[in-house]
């Protein structure tokens, strides 16, 4: 290629690019954190929950509530809008309101929890506890301090509070829920968010009736109304006229499908924009709301393929190993035996065969592979394992996990299928 013909592409990429940036006016408008000014289709559930907070501003404490419905049904969403609403409302009436939001599905433990809450309040008290090391008793005792050197309402949100209760048990909820008794001037109640519909039977039956005095249930949305929501939104996102009129109809039609999840829809919806720009389209049409719906699921499998244990990963890489060697389906013996040469070669005790085989159906499950129980008519019944993943694309995530990156120049010997 000479220099003309790098010129003219250069040209031509530039355009695609300046083409495609017209596609988007406000892509954030569609990511995760950003909190819309109105939230359709849950007017019922924002009402409610107002009703419930309304006594802090006449200088009662408002009931705990728990809050619950299925993945991305606008409950974090919702509580986030109607707390600052409250906050901001307060405030014209001089009533001192903190919010604590509190994510469990990071900050795990009855220590860390209570240590957020003192430390929420750091500027204003000067006190500051570690994120580990002091008893959880002090902690909490400092807790009490920092909350009640003053009159004022404190409402802690604790979103996913499943995954805390999971983790470390209901301790700190049978505190948190009971400290009004034990402050003098401040007054604190609990908004517990759980997608968790079964959570309920984890709780000891005093915690559950105290955080639950209220409780809010979000239904999950059909087609129409994620239509209503995706429109609002892509009225901001988009720029007018971009996306084709079967867009918003099928990111909404598939993600009610799986179980009316709006954070499903925005993502198709933003990854079909993203896509339709890169292609340097000047139209997002269905046909990239289908190329959006196959990405997300591989992302989502590379997600699940990279927090797979060690043993499950070398077992996956022996199934990887069959496959670019022309050997898959295969039974669960012929994966064994390249499963236990390449733990010998990594230094890891294998597993029992047995074991192995509950592994496989576990990969099964996750949907990265596919492990068939066919029949052999006198020989009994074996399971034929195949891959649903291609092995390009298991090898490119596995290849960041150190334990793994010594198997990945190995290959195996075509028909002996011994290690190279
Ligand atoms: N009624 C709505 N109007 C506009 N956007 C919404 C609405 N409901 C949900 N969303 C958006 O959908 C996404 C998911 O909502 P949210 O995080 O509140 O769900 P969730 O029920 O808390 O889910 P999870 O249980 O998985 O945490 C967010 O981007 C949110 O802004």
């Amino acid at each position: 290629m000479n220099e003309g013909e790098h010129q003219i592409k250069l040209d031509e990429l530039f355009e695609k690019l300046l083409r495609a940036r017209k596609i988007f006016k406000n892509k954030d408008v569609l990511r995760h954190s950003y909190t819309p000014k109105d939230l359709p289709h849950r007017h019922e559930q924002i009402e409610t929950l107002a009703q419930i907070l309304v006594p802090v501003l006449r200088g009662e404490t408002p009931s705990n509530i728990f809050v619950y419905g299925k993945t991305g049904t606008g409950k974090t969403v919702t509580v986030k809008f109607v707390t600052e609403e409250l906050k901001r409302i307060s405030e014209k009436y001089n009533i001192p309101v903190d919010v604590i939001y509190i994510n469990c599905e990071i900050v795990d433990t009855h220590y860390r929890v209570l240590a957020n809450i003192v430390n929420y309040f750091k500027d204003e008290t000067g006190i500051e506890v570690p994120m580990v090391g002091w008893p959880t008793d002090e902690v909490y005792a400092k807790l009490k301090q920092v909350i009640d050197m003053k009159e004022r309402f404190v409402i802690i949100v604790l979103d996913e509070i499943d995954k805390l209760v999971k983790k470390s048990g209901d301790e700190v909820l049978y505190s948190l829920t009971r400290i009004n008794t034990e402050l003098k001037r401040a007054k604190v109640s609990v908004i517990g968010i759980s997608n968790d519909l079964k959570f309920k039977e984890y709780l000891d039956p005093r915690v559950l009736s105290s955080l639950s005095e209220e409780e809010v249930v979000f239904p999950p949305y059909d087609a129409n109304q994620l239509r209503d929501i995706l429109t609002q939104r892509a009225e901001e996102a988009f720029y007018p006229g971009v996306l084709d009129e079967g867009v918003i109809p099928l990111c909404a039609a598939l993600a009610a499908r799986e179980h009316g999840d709006a954070r499903k829809a925005l993502d198709l919806l933003r990854v079909a924009g993203e896509i339709a720009e890169r292609e340097g389209a000047s139209k997002v049409t269905e046909k990239h709301v289908w190329k959006a719906q196959e990405k997300i699921e591989q992302d989502m499998m590379e997600e699940v393929i990279k927090t797979l244990p060690l043993q499950s990963k070398v077992l996956l890489y022996a199934i990887v190993l069959l496959d670019e060697n022309g050997d898959l389906p295969a039974n669960t013996g012929d994966v064994y035996a390249v499963y236990r040469e390449l733990c010998e070669y990594i230094d890891l005790e294998p597993l029992t065969q047995r074991r192995i085989s509950d592994l496989i159906n576990e990969l099964d499950m996750l949907g990265i592979i596919n492990a068939k129980v066919v029949s052999k008519g006198r020989y009994g019944r074996t399971k034929e394992i195949r891959l649903n993943v291609t092995s390009y694309k298991i090898r490119n995530v596995l290849r960041y996990d150190y334990s793994i990156q010594p198997l990945l120049t190995i290959s195996l010997k075509s028909e002996q299928r011994r290690l190279i």
